[in-house]
């Protein structure tokens, strides 16, 4: 079993590489997984990424690709090339594309002797998305929990690891594909914080109570006047609820 800290996944949703790198000095010595998504990757690059393994961490790349097959293969077989550990497709990109992503990274191992392989994770419905919203301006009937169960057993079928989801499905996913099928669970507030644009939300310490393999948290921790305080606060609530559950 990992350390709690390893299952916190921290969003490094910031501008350039100076602005991660001082939440990477606040937070030193604590092993967290580190989430670099579109706004940090898209300006800071492959030697972010490069830079956060130099450093010992384990990386989840969240650039949630969705497009046609071919095209996620290729970006797939790229971002494996990038020795992340952990990321994304829309599972809404279907069987075929989820199983080119599949391809993609197989296709880069093959030539990656000894590389471990990255977690293949499909994003179900996004944490900021409600019922009514789903229903109503997306278009996709019935629950909202149902279609992440739905979507859950698609990348399952189609050779993905996990899916990310709310802690709020987490129960239902597992009991649908089974315990070892990863969940990850954006949407986590401490009691009090914000909400901002998240949706479906649960404090870290009920997420863990669910059963969720890694949480994600963002501005909770970075927008925090002491992200080390906050994240140790965290890791004390999230530990409490695995002596509980233990
Ligand atoms: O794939 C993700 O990481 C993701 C999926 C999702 O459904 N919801 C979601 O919030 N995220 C990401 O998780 C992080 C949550 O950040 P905060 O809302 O600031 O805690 C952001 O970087 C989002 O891009």
């Amino acid at each position: 079993m990992t350390g709690q800290a390893e299952r916190i996944i921290v969003a490094l949703d910031y501008p350039d590489a100076e602005s991660a790198k001082g939440l990477l000095q606040a937070l030193k010595g604590i092993p967290c997984y580190m989430k670099v998504g579109m706004q940090l990757f898209y300006a800071a690059g492959p030697s972010f990424i490069h830079y956060l393994k130099d450093s010992g961490y384990n990386v989840f790349l969240d650039l949630k690709m969705h497009d046609i097959p071919n095209t996620v293969m290729f970006g797939a077989e790229s971002i494996t090339r990038l020795g992340v550990d952990m990321f994304n497709v829309h599972a809404a990109g279907g069987r075929a594309m989820m199983q080119g992503a599949r391809e993609g990274v197989d296709k880069a191992l093959s030539s990656m002797p000894g590389a471990k392989r990255p977690l293949l994770i499909g994003v179900t419905q996004l944490t900021s998305t409600g019922q009514a919203m789903m229903n109503e301006e997306i278009g996709i009937p019935g629950s909202l929990e149902e279609t992440v169960v739905r979507y859950s057993l698609l990348a399952k079928e189609s050779g993905l690891d996990g899916v990310v989801a709310s802690p709020l499905e987490v129960k239902r996913i597992k009991e649908a594909a089974g315990p070892s099928f990863v969940t990850v669970t954006p949407g986590i507030r401490p009691a009090g914080a914000e909400l901002k644009d998240q949706t479906r939300v649960m404090t870290p310490g009920e997420a863990f109570r669910q059963g969720t393999d890694y949480v994600v948290i963002g501005r909770p921790i970075t927008a925090s006047p002491d992200p080390r305080l906050t994240l140790e606060t965290i890791l004390v609530e999230a530990k409490s609820e695995d002596v509980r559950h233990a």
